[in-house]
């Protein structure tokens, strides 16, 4: 498979007065043409920061300290951590889009919904007021905005959760994209509207060919929308492979615990399960695995000595000494 985005060897900083704290720390991974591709993780395992900076939208005291970030669209090949503002402000919102988990913080209450979805078409094309005005109706259709009409003239406060975050896909995808990160876009809805949204990501995907960066702490919605995925843990990837090999060959003992958390809330006869303690900050991680603190399989090497990511299986890695020839006892 093509890729579309291949990040390598990524590093994030926090810039602080005592010095640079390490927050992303060499991550890398690829994401396919066409694929939909699922960052997973606790809160502050650092999900967010890394959409981010695919987007050269990471701002003071946070900047990326090393790796590259490629992207290959149909005309060329960029790194995006060396594109000017002028030159990555051609692909933001044209070649990259992405989704915010507060649609109502996203979008700007002072413009109707009209203005905001032919803000980037605007930017973008050389289309005429009126073809842009057709072109944002066809895409309310198109994400399911019953009273396409109407709401075009009405402003982000007339409308429900449900219905901004529609309209936060529908102006990311106006442009037709190749790549969509949708961060949490689920999240700050009921369940029932967050099934409606996966559903239509699903659709949207196949009918735009855009391929998808899901963000998210639920393993649930990577089960209902991501072909591959990765789960993050205090800055690294701790697990990568395909969807059906996580929930079935589950490898990580972090990514055992989040499977466990999920399952045993459709348990009422057990317990909710969490895993004990927390991630660790930025700049405070331990010198042996970051995990070794909370895991129930921890050995005597963990807390001394880190373990690399490496292939436990085809197309399978794995952070854990479990995996690797010299984790004895
Ligand atoms: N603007 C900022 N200033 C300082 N630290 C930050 C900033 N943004 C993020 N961080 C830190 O970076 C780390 C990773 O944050 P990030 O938001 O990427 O996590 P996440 O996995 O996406 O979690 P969440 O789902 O809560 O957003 C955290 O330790 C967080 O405190």
């Amino acid at each position: 498979m093509e890729n579309i985005l291949e990040v390598k060897n990524l590093n994030i900083d926090l810039i602080t007065e005592k010095g640079n704290k390490k927050l992303i720390d060499n991550v890398s991974f690829n994401v396919g043409k066409k694929q939909s591709y699922g960052i997973v993780g606790e809160s502050g395992c650092g999900k967010s920061i890394t959409a981010l900076a695919v987007m050269q939208l990471l701002s003071f005291p946070l900047k990326t300290s090393g790796g590259e970030i490629n992207f290959h669209s149909e005309k060329e090949s960029v790194n995006i951590l060396s594109l000017k503002k002028n030159e990555i402000r051609k692909i933001r919102g044209k070649e990259i889009s992405m989704i915010f988990q507060e649609p109502m913080t996203a979008l700007d209450p002072i413009f109707t919904i009209e203005r905001q979805i032919i803000e980037a078409l605007k930017f973008h094309t050389d289309l005429n007021k009126k073809d842009m005005s057709d072109m944002a109706l066809q895409m309310l259709k198109k994400v399911g905005i019953p009273r396409a009409e109407e709401i075009l003239k009405e402003y982000p406060h007339q409308l429900s959760g449900g219905m901004l975050q529609r309209i936060m896909i529908a102006i990311a995808l106006i442009c037709k994209p190749k790549l969509l990160i949708a961060d949490e876009p689920t999240t700050a809805l009921d369940v029932t509207i967050q099934a409606q949204i996966l559903d239509l990501m699903n659709e949207l995907k196949t009918s735009f060919d855009t391929s998808i960066i899901m963000i998210t702490h639920d393993l649930g919605v990577i089960a209902e929308t991501c072909e591959k995925v990765a789960v993050f843990y205090a800055g690294q990837i701790v697990e990568e492979t395909d969807v059906v090999t996580l929930f079935h060959n589950t490898a990580h003992p972090y990514t055992s615990g989040l499977l466990k958390a999920v399952t045993s809330l459709g348990d009422k006869s057990k317990n909710l399960f969490t895993i004990p303690g927390m991630v660790p900050a930025g700049g405070h991680m331990p010198k042996g695995c970051r995990f070794e603190e909370r895991c129930n399989k921890k050995m005597k090497i963990c807390k001394d000595k880190s373990p690399e990511l490496i292939e436990i299986a085809d197309g399978h890695k794995c952070r854990c000494w479990l995996y690797a020839e010299s984790g004895d006892n």
